[in-house]
């Protein structure tokens, strides 16, 4: 699976406490984006999470669920993600939660479909950022965590998340710049083609999430915008 996700460049993030129309689900499924993950900070239930599950299952895209809970933890996605949070000032987001996930579900994890992430969350704004009690690094902190998520840990992903904002693209590019291995993602405030472009010149993938439920039509000709680069 890691193979195939070297080959990615757009990923939609559906929230499961949001509503999408059975249309929207279809054209997003069908749109020739690389996956659809499920994932979310607020209000995630595993019965939100196995609505949207059910619904992708329709479509033959990959459907991945990136975990935020404990309570929404499901058999039956493609792959699992599982975020833990650098900057987060509070040890619980970076080992502890994982730490004891494991511990109960460690006899059903099938590692070949279970991916880190080593998530940076950059804007202060962003539900999850104050929900991980995360701090603000600054530019070189963010490239120590990326050397540490590729060197120290060796994960397969480094996640600069920008949720909600556009992000600093001189950044995006220094980063991407350092790393060799670890995959750089990056999320946030995507809502044209020209951002999907701008950003995809340096990280590995992109992830366009909160434009699906504000601007779709801009949302869904993202994929196309970055498919079309070489
Ligand atoms: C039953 C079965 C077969 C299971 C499969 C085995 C398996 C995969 C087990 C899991 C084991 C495991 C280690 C689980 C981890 C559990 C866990 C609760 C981890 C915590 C992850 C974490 C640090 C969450 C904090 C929040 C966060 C970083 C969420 C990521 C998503 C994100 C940043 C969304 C953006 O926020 P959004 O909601 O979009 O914000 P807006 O509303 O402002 O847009
Ligand atoms: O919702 P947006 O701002 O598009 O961000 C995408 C994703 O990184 C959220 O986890
Ligand atoms: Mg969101």
């Amino acid at each position: 699976m890691y193979n195939t996700m070297k080959e990615w460049k757009h990923v939609f993030k559906l929230d499961p406490a949001k509503e999408i129309s059975d249309e929207h689900l279809e054209q997003l499924c069908e749109s020739g984006t690389d996956a659809i993950i499920v994932g979310g900070t607020d209000n995630v239930t595993l019965d939100g999470v196995l609505d949207l599950l059910s619904r992708i299952r329709r479509y033959t895209v990959s459907c991945i669920l990136e975990i935020s809970t404990m309570e929404a933890i499901t058999p039956g996605f493609d792959y699992y993600l599982i975020p833990m949070v650098m900057n987060s000032k509070d040890k619980k987001w970076m080992m502890d939660i994982q730490h004891q996930a494991i511990k109960q579900y460690k006899d059903m994890m099938n590692w070949d479909e279970i991916f880190i992430e080593g998530y940076c969350i950059l804007n202060e704004q962003a539900k999850a950022f104050s929900h991980t009690d995360s701090y603000l690094p600054d530019d070189d902190d963010v490239i120590a965590y990326a050397h540490m998520a590729e060197h120290v840990f060796h994960l397969p992903i480094f996640y600069m998340e920008y949720s909600g904002t556009y992000g600093d693209v001189n950044l995006v590019e220094t980063v991407s710049n350092e790393l060799e291995n670890t995959l750089l993602f990056y999320g946030g405030g995507i809502e044209h083609r020209s951002q999907a472009r701008e950003m995809k010149e340096h990280a590995d993938v992109i992830i366009v999430g909160n434009s699906i439920y504000t601007n779709f039509k801009d949302a869904l000709k993202t994929v196309k915008a970055v498919k079309d680069i070489e």
